[in-house]
């Protein structure tokens, strides 16, 4: 399996099943798309502000939501197999993807699994064991999520960086090796972390000792 990221700002995403799997399902995609919950009773859970709609559709009435939704991607993640086929069928049958909570191993195309995930800022990581131990996945994002603390801000920083050096003229090769040393300066690294100082400051120093006296 190869990992993609897909934005879903401005698409539906249509989750069966309204227990404690759906509830986080729903969370995780309400903070980009319009989520819906269809099932017939909601866990005591957050669903993120997800739209939730009482119903227990046989596999048919399943298809019939699919038409009506028009999702960019289905969740199956009720406790009902039959319904849970069904799902994944009206995806494919729509050309939207499918997440199967109830499924782990080998996959179609189309068939997605929702990794573990650490953000800060734009940066994202993603960890997905293939299925095979999602107790594990949780594990590493844990530890995955403190080494990324400051990466949002050092992205946004190099990219400033990126449009000044390309701006003033410096040769593509120069501001490779300028970035690249900023992005694994401990000092930069530091200063964000514990504000005891400027970080574009470092940065500059950074960049002043790799370009020599270019810069
Ligand atoms: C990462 C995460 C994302 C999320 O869901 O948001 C996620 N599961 C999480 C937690 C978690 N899930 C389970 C436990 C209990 C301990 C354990 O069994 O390990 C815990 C831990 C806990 O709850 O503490 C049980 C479980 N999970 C699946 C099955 C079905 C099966 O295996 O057949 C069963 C057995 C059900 C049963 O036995 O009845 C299936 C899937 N779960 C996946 C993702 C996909 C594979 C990801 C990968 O490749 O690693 C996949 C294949 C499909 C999918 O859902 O996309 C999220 C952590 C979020 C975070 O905290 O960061
Ligand atoms: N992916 C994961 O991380 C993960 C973790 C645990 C379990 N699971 C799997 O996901 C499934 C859901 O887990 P859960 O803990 O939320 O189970 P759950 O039993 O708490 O919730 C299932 C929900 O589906 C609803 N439902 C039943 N029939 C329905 C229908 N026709 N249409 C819509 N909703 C319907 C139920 O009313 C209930 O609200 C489990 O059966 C298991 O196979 C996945």
């Amino acid at each position: 399996m190869i990992p993609l990221y897909h934005d879903f700002a401005g698409e539906t995403v249509l989750v069966f099943g309204g227990g404690r799997v759906g509830a986080r399902k729903a969370r995780r995609f309400a903070a980009e798309a319009e989520v819906i919950v269809v099932s017939p009773d909601f866990a005591d859970d957050d669903f993120g502000g997800a739209e939730r709609v009482r119903d227990a559709p046989a596999p048919d009435g399943v298809e019939e939501w699919v038409a009506r939704t028009d999702p960019a991607l289905v969740v199956a993640a009720t406790d009902d197999e039959a319904v849970n086929e069904a799902a994944e069928r009206a995806a494919r049958g729509r050309g939207a993807l499918v997440n199967r909570a109830d499924e782990s191993g080998g996959r179609e195309a189309g068939s997605v699994v929702v990794p573990a995930t650490a953000t800060d800022g734009d940066v994202t990581a993603a960890i997905s064991t293939g299925g095979a131990s999602p107790a594990l996945a949780k594990y590493l994002r844990e530890r995955v999520e403190s080494e990324l603390d400051g990466a949002g801000a050092i992205a946004d920083l190099t990219a400033d960086l990126r449009t000044e050096l390309k701006r003033d003229g410096y040769a593509p090769e120069k501001r490779r090796e300028a970035v690249r040393a900023v992005v694994r300066s401990p000092s930069v690294w530091k200063a964000l972390r514990t504000g005891e100082s400027n970080p574009r400051q470092e940065a500059d120093r950074v960049i002043r000792n790799t370009m020599g006296g270019d810069r």
